[in-house]
């Protein structure tokens, strides 16, 4: 046979092909109107595992029994996404439980952040909520959470990525454990400054403090000078302490702001490895609310360990057309090598497409929470 000819009957077999994927798809459409009918979930795991077994058992070799397998894991993925459209149809789309705002309440109310005064967190929220809000601070991002989620402070405002050195990682592990919510963001360009007692000067530094994720974006700087480095719990504190102990062999990482308010030296400036260096702050309430106008929702879900699962998972995002922006992954506490994914998509909680692909992963995955809608 030469290449027209295989060609010519791979086209035939494709057309058969493709009639019988239709055929399947419609009774995959009966299959979800006896469902709205019975009220059975969409996603039969144990019939699904029975038919990979059956239909790969049916293959010759080695080779296609796993093509085969992966071929109806991702017809069966899609059988499944159609499903939901139905439900949708039907009315049955999955409850959010998000209220609907035109406007974010901004007035009057209390704003908490982690850190001291003249941390970048308290820059964050001035720059959100401008300088009448009532702005306080408290020692922990913990803390922080238990503020807005006693309802003492009306918002927090909580650093969750930096543009060079990723996400701030303990903040991705409390969104699951607080019932609170993304309502904003703001994004802070951070400069940051080596800032020195008065009167020393670049070359009397030996020893760095600040924040690691500071220390983490400075990194060339620091090792091009051979400088000690001393992570502390943010870049206010180490400005503090540096003060405090009046050594000229001490230095602080921290904003201009931060060195004007403690009484340090500029001792040099933007010293910082990526010059756009750019911190994104979320906004937390206790509500599940989001402004009309959103644009972007995060979303975080644990999955078992199996080949494939991620990629059916996303796959609720490729059929109903949603961009994702972000992806990230941590370790489940107490459970090696399994993972909680977070994850960023563009869309409004009110668009379908982002309904439809919110309810096949809130089916099919562990833990979906839906962290806000911004
Ligand atoms: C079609 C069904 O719904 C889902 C899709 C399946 C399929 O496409 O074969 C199998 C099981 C369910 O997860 C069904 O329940 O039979």
């Amino acid at each position: 046979m030469d290449l027209l000819e295989c060609r010519n009957k791979l086209d035939v077999i494709d057309k058969q092909i493709v009639k019988l994927f239709e055929e399947r798809m419609d009774i995959c459409g009966k299959v979800a109107e006896t469902k709205i009918a019975s009220g059975k979930a969409v996603y039969d795991a144990e019939r699904e595992k029975q038919k990979l077994d059956a239909v790969s058992a049916m293959a010759d070799s080695e080779f296609n029994q796993v093509a085969v397998r992966e071929l109806f894991s991702q017809m069966m993925s899609i059988s499944r996404k159609y499903q939901y459209s139905i439900l949708a149809e039907h009315g049955r789309a999955m409850k959010l439980g998000f209220e609907r705002l035109d406007k974010l309440p901004v007035e009057g109310v209390r704003v908490v952040h982690q850190g001291v005064e003249g941390a970048y967190s308290h820059a964050a929220a001035i720059q959100y909520f401008g300088k009448n809000a009532e702005i306080y601070h408290v020692a922990r991002f913990e803390d922080a959470m238990k503020e807005v989620q006693l309802g003492n402070a009306d918002y927090a405002v909580m650093p969750i990525e930096n543009s060079s050195a990723g996400a701030v990682i303990d903040m991705y592990d409390l969104l699951t454990r607080y019932d609170n919510y993304i309502v904003a963001e703001t994004f802070l360009p951070v400069n940051h400054a080596l800032l020195g007692v008065p009167g020393a000067k670049l070359s009397d530094v030996k020893t760095v403090f600040s924040h690691p994720q500071a220390l983490m974006q400075c990194s060339t700087f620091l090792n091009d000078n051979g400088l000690k480095q001393i992570s502390v719990e943010n870049t206010a504190v180490a400005a503090k302490r540096v003060v405090e102990e009046g050594d000229k062999s001490q230095a602080a990482i921290a904003s201009e702001i931060a060195g004007q308010m403690y009484g340090l030296e500029l001792l040099k400036p933007s010293i910082q490895n990526n010059q756009g260096n750019t911190t994104r702050f979320v906004i937390l309430a206790n509500r599940k609310v989001y402004q009309k106008d959103a644009g972007k929702i995060s979303i975080c879900f644990e999955l078992p360990h199996t080949s494939g699962s991620l990629y059916n998972m996303l796959g609720n995002f490729i059929f109903n057309h949603v961009n994702m922006m972000m992806i990230e992954s941590r370790p489940i506490p107490g459970r090696n090598w399994e993972y909680r994914f977070f994850v960023d998509i563009e869309g409004n909680l009110q668009d379908a497409g982002v309904k439809n692909a919110l309810r096949g992963i809130g089916a099919e995955a562990q833990n979906f929470k839906i962290l806000g809608n911004y």
